[in-house]
């Protein structure tokens, strides 16, 4: 049980953060009701008290020391972070009272509208590293200012004191604040508003001194990319800086990889210790033990916060026991990173068999871990024996199970050659033979898949799964579905139509759902930003197509048209990416068998007469390994993998793909590569920059830039599309250009969509009779 006490135990054990949404998603649906204006804010507010009541319990009954406060969220750890230094751009207000901003100005930054107040443009959101967790981007002015607001976390550091817990602050650190923020107006080095931002955190280290806090977690996960010497200085100086006045012990706190060249210089910084992540990067454990002085303790983070299998406990306990044979009580124990990544508790999973279920751990499994890891190291092996036991035989279940190994698979494998992975001709010779079979006119338009996923599409899917809907009915309602959508694309005359993906909960989940190997939990909902969640699929064998998974709703939507529909796959590498993956063979492996269960698919919908297939990959970018040098690997194997899914096609059928969420600035080259012959490509929310990069790389193929995002419930004007059209065919060819928005509309509702769509068809029509065509 958590004390209050700082008694020297062995092995302190403790988590970087818990998961904030709610085993039920309590949370989300707080917030909704909230933004719905169907509660009020102070029942908005119980639920935060409530959930981190709860969680901290799970953690106390766990048996864990030390408790993090300032984990949890109304919605993104970043925003709060902003909130806690006064960080807000000037559209959203000036004054900020002592007790920060209040709620629906926090909404309004992040979302751009809360139930009081006026629709202002929202923050950025942007991928939290190489996670499927988006954060509100800061914006810095080059005189920004910085004033502490800290009512809010030293409340909920009395909510946890009242409760008689050991807490352990959680605060993003200054110079991973200043790397994730972007500037404002000028471009300026924003290493300079380090000198404005440091006595903030020492003030608020000062007040947290104040109440007795021991320690306080530093995150500075950018320790584990590539820092330049300025940053390098910088951390040196800022840490200096702290150091020199009185205030709890930090927890200098990296994950999502090792320290690599960081890792001699960030152990001398003057910190009470260092978190690391040893599940991404277990070589740091044997580097760090000799390096670390007597003064820091080391947070050996050993369970995977990044995934759901249970932890090979006795793999830890030998390096562990070397470990704190050195360190002895300084060697502390937690997961890699914060467990906002996974799952709340495998309890909630009642449909998973049982064999499956024994192999996994959720968040609440994964702090059990992490206590018996800890008795292990007090009290001796023997003390966690029969669990010990337990988990050995749930390993070697796992590993010995016929569900993982699939030999028609392993042969397919086998007979992959590179010539599979190249489509019959260039696309010169393939970009005529399309046009004549589309006859698609310049500027075509097109949207890019989903449209809005109404609140009946939704609940016909709850109540078929529920076995209130019979099959047949529920088909037949999707169909219903697709026709009205082809229908109104045919009366807005766009010209590549798209069948709207109503049949899909989500463009992972759909297919994880359909394909052997995978399976699918009915609560392992996962934040991916705000109130929205993420179910990822859990891929835990060889990966097999069953059968068609796409085919009957494509041939059904393309059958109500003469113009052409899109087929509409989730590439390999988004799949891979949003799901839970198996750790027994590298990903590059995983990613060519899902690759090539796509490739039957793109084959089969080709056969169906489909005249163009889009395979769409948002996480290429995403999955970009954190450092410079692992990013070829990847990009080789990611993009041989959507080439074996996609370039099995003829000449004549176009095979698109789709990118968003990300700056796509630095894998230029890799999209290239993929060579499809169409991409539509996020683009909107920076003003067509990144298309200055596609003309200076002489990129050949077709492009569509967003023309609108389509994150906000704003309708655009046709004059803005036109101008945004404009600026893209100054820098690339009229012939390579496409008219499309930034991303799917299944956020959206119908009142948004159609009239935006409206207003892009009459900007490419603008368009085309000005330059021809
Ligand atoms: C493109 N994006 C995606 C990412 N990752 C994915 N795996 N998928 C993506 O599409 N990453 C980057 C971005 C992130 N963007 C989004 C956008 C929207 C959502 C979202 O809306 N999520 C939904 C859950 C979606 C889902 O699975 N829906 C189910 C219904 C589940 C449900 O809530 N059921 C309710 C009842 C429903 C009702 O009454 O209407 C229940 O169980 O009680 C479905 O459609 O069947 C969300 O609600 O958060 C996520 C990421
Ligand atoms: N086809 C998908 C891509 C989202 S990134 C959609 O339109 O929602
Ligand atoms: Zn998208």
């Amino acid at each position: 049980m958590i004390s209050k006490s700082s008694e020297n135990t062995v092995a302190t054990t403790h988590a970087l953060g818990f998961p904030r949404i709610g085993a039920r998603r309590e949370l989300k649906r707080a917030l909704d009701a909230y933004w719905r204006g169907e509660i009020d804010q102070d029942t908005l507010r119980r639920t935060g008290v409530e959930l981190r009541s709860r969680h901290w319990a799970l953690q106390a009954e766990a048996g864990l020391d030390l408790v993090p406060v300032g984990d949890f969220s109304y919605y993104d750890h970043v925003l709060d972070t902003s909130a806690l230094l006064g960080v807000i751009p000037e559209r959203f207000g000036r004054e900020v009272g002592e007790d920060g901003i209040d709620l629906d100005r926090y909404f309004r930054m992040a979302r751009g509208r809360a139930p009081r107040g006026e629709d202002v443009t929202a923050c950025e959101m942007t991928k939290w590293f190489d996670t499927n967790y988006h954060y509100i981007v800061p914006e810095l002015a080059h005189d920004q200012r910085f004033t502490l607001h800290a009512r809010g976390l030293e409340a909920q550091l009395d909510e946890a004191h009242a409760k008689g817990l050991r807490s352990k602050p959680v605060l993003i650190g200054p110079l991973t604040y200043l790397w994730l923020s972007k500037v404002r107006d000028e471009p300026f080095d924003k290493l300079t508003l380090l000198e404005r931002l440091l006595p903030i955190y020492a003030e608020l280290l000062h007040r947290l001194a104040g109440r007795g806090i021991e320690w306080v977690q530093m995150d500075e996960p950018i320790l584990v990319c590539d820092l330049d010497a300025a940053w390098q200085a910088a951390f040196k100086a800022a840490y200096q800086q702290l150091a020199a006045q009185h205030h709890p012990r930090l927890l200098l706190t990296t994950y999502f990889g090792g320290l690599g060249a960081n890792l001699e210089w960030a152990l001398q910084l003057p910190v009470g210790g260092v978190h690391v992540d040893l599940v991404r990067a277990p070589e740091q454990l044997s580097e760090i033990l000799p390096r670390l002085t007597e003064e820091k303790v080391l947070s050996a983070g050993v369970i995977d916060g990044r995934n759901i299998w249970r932890t090979d406990l006795e793999a830890w306990l030998e390096p562990l026991g070397r470990a704190q044979e050195q360190l002895g009580e300084r060697l502390w124990l937690a997961p890699s990173c914060s467990l906002l990544h996974v799952p709340v508790d495998l309890a909630g999973e009642t449909r998973l068999d049982d064999e499956l279920k024994n192999w996994l751990a959720f968040g609440v499994q994964k702090l059990e871990e992490v206590a018996l890891l800890g008795r292990a190291l007090r009290e001796g092996r023997a003390s966690i024996a029969q669990a010990l036991e337990a988990n050995r035989a749930a390993l070697a279940a796992r590993r010995e199970s016929s569900r993982i190994h699939n030999a028609a698979v392993q042969q397919r494998l086998r007979a992959v050659s590179p010539t599979m992975s190249r489509r019959a001709s260039p696309y010169s010779q393939r970009a005529p033979l399309q046009r004549a079979r589309l006859k698609l006119p310049l500027l075509p338009t097109t949207t890019i898949g989903s449209f809005p996923q109404t609140q009946a599409i939704r609940a016909a899917r709850r109540d078929y799964r529920a076995g209130r809907l019979e099959r047949a009915a529920y088909e037949q309602r999707m169909r219903a579905e697709i026709e009205h959508t082809i229908k109104t694309q045919e009366a807005l005359g766009l010209d590549m139509l798209v069948h709207g993906e109503p049949e899909r909960n989500d463009m992972v989940e759909y297919f994880g759902e359909l394909l052997e190997g995978f399976a699918s939990t009915q609560q392992g909902w996962v934040q991916s930003f705000g109130s929205r969640c993420v179910k990822p699929p859990i891929i835990y064998g060889d990966v097999r197509r069953a059968g068609p998974m796409t085919v009957e709703w494509i041939r059904y939507a393309q059958s109500l048209t003469e113009r052409p529909v899109k087929g509409m796959l989730t590439g390999p590498v988004t799949i891979l990416q949003w799901s839970f993956v198996r750790d027994d063979q590298p990903r590059a492996a995983t990613c060519q068998q899902i690759a090539l269960a796509l490739r039957g698919e793109v084959g089969d919908l080709e056969a169906a007469g489909i005249r163009a297939i889009q395979v769409d990959e948002p996480a290429l970018r995403e999955g970009l390994p954190l450092r410079g040098s692992e990013r070829p690997a990847y990009l080789d194997w990611a993009v041989r993998a959507f080439r074996l899914a996609t370039a099995g096609v003829r000449d004549e059928t176009q095979i698109h793909s789709h990118m968003c969420y990300s700056e796509f600035n630095d894998i230029i080259q890799a999209i290239a590569e993929l060579d499809a012959d169409v991409i539509t490509i996020e683009a909107a929310r920076s003003d067509m920059e990144l298309l200055a990069a596609f003309a200076e790389f002489e990129y050949p193929n077709e492009i569509g830039p967003g023309v609108y995002d389509i994150h906000s419930p704003r309708v655009p004007s046709v004059a803005e599309m036109a101008q945004q059209l404009e600026k893209a065919a100054e820098v690339i060819t009229r012939q390579q250009l496409w008219a499309n928005p930034d991303c799917g509309l299944k956020t959206r509702a119908w009142e948004e969509s159609k009239p935006a769509l409206a207003n892009m068809i009459a900007a490419a029509q603008e368009l085309r009779a000005r330059i021809g065509g």
